[in-house]
């Protein structure tokens, strides 16, 4: 397969992120507590992740005519449908046609029927053969909604492997948010990372065109490392991965931040190691690492689970995978793994002791 196959593809998904961004930003500054809802499983969903969705799902097929469509994606119109939702509806799709007419590069102007269609052809299962886009309207809602770091996270699968992501983080600062702690006095903010298998992992302002090329921090030695968690503790044990940053040796506190924006920070360089260790019966879903993951394999690091095997995304909608994911350097992979799996045993056997 030549390197540059895959070349259309990430312009189409460049632009169908960049997009979505606008329409995000366009929500984040005037977020109204009536733009949130509740999903049946509790989680917050606004305005701006149905938009979002519906956006990157038109650009996509107006920018790939000739391609055969499939998506996977986080959202669906069954909540839209209800007769109470008739106005969130026409809000979505006015922020929708907003959008367009306000770039001006899609002179359409699209019905409230029409963005339904669009959220729900994201309905696609993937699996290992075929092409299949994979979207997340916006990871990081909590973030989102907070005001935080949230990302418009979009990845191509091929025969079951990541073949190309996108990653918006229009709240990310540009210049690195090591020794930050998640806050900047920098103007520059707003972040679309990029990369296409065995071409390398790129960065450029979002919204502006030149991109610049981006590697992992490469330091061997676990004390200068810092480390990513999630913001939210429901998400990720926080005990456990402090337990294994003080096995390594790490002497910086965690900065925990929103979202995939840690894939993103992590493949500049802005922090050496991200932990993320869901609490018991919680299955991941593919649009929260496919685009993150190709972005930092492809800027020199490794993504894997607890066990050390490859995140397989293959599989359909969710991961199927052995306790928790980690990301590092290759340098560092091989002492995180050990630390990871000393403290995991350790934590079962005090847990079997109660
Ligand atoms: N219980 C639990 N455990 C683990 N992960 C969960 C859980 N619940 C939700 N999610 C998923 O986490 C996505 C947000 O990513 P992060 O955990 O990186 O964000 S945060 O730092 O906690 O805000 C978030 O993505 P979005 O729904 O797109 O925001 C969820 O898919
Ligand atoms: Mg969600
Ligand atoms: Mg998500
Ligand atoms: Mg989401």
């Amino acid at each position: 397969m030549s390197s540059s196959s895959y070349e259309k593809e990430l312009a189409a998904a460049k632009k169908a992120a960049s997009l979505a961004a606008r329409l995000c930003q366009t929500v984040q500054k005037a977020l109204l507590k009536s733009d949130i809802q509740s999903k049946a499983d509790k989680s917050p969903v606004t305005v701006a992740d149905y938009g979002s969705q519906a956006i990157v799902s038109l650009v996509l097929k107006m920018e790939l005519p000739s391609e055969k469509f499939s998506l996977v994606a986080e959202e669906d119109s069954a909540d839209l449908q209800k007769d109470e939702s008739q106005e969130t509806l026409k809000r979505i799709t006015d922020l929708v046609n907003d959008t367009f007419s306000s770039e001006g590069t899609y002179s359409i102007s699209v019905s409230e029927e029409d963005v339904l269609a669009a959220i729900d052809s994201g309905k696609s299962d993937g699996g290992p053969h075929g092409r299949h886009w994979v979207l997340d309207p916006i990871d990081g809602t909590k973030g989102f909604v907070r005001g935080d770091q949230y990302a418009i996270a979009l990845a191509l699968l091929d025969e079951g492997r990541v073949v190309l992501g996108v990653l918006a983080c229009p709240n990310l600062p540009f210049t690195s948010i090591a020794n930050l702690d998640g806050h900047s006095s920098e103007n520059q903010i707003g972040c679309l990372f990029s990369a296409q298998t065995g071409c390398g992992a790129y960065m450029q302002l979002l919204h502006e065109p030149s991109a610049a090329k981006i590697s992992v921090c490469t330091t061997e030695n676990p004390a200068d490392a810092s480390f990513f968690e999630s913001y939210e503790a429901a998400h990720s044990l926080h005990d456990l991965s402090s337990a294994i940053a003080k096995k390594l040796g790490v002497q910086a506190p965690p900065v925990r931040i929103d979202s995939q924006a840690k894939y993103g920070a992590l493949a500049r360089g802005d922090g050496a190691i991200y932990l993320r260790f869901p609490h018991k019966g919680y299955r991941e879903k593919i649009w929260d690492h496919a685009a993150g993951s190709i972005v930092v394999t492809e800027a020199g690091g490794i993504a894997t689970d607890a066990a050390g095997n490859n995140l397989d995304f293959s599989k359909g909608r969710y991961l199927d995978l052995d306790t928790g994911i980690i990301v590092t350097n290759k340098k560092l992979m091989p002492s995180l793994l050990s630390a990871v799996q000393e403290a995991i045993r350790e934590q079962t056997q005090s847990a079997s002791h109660m």
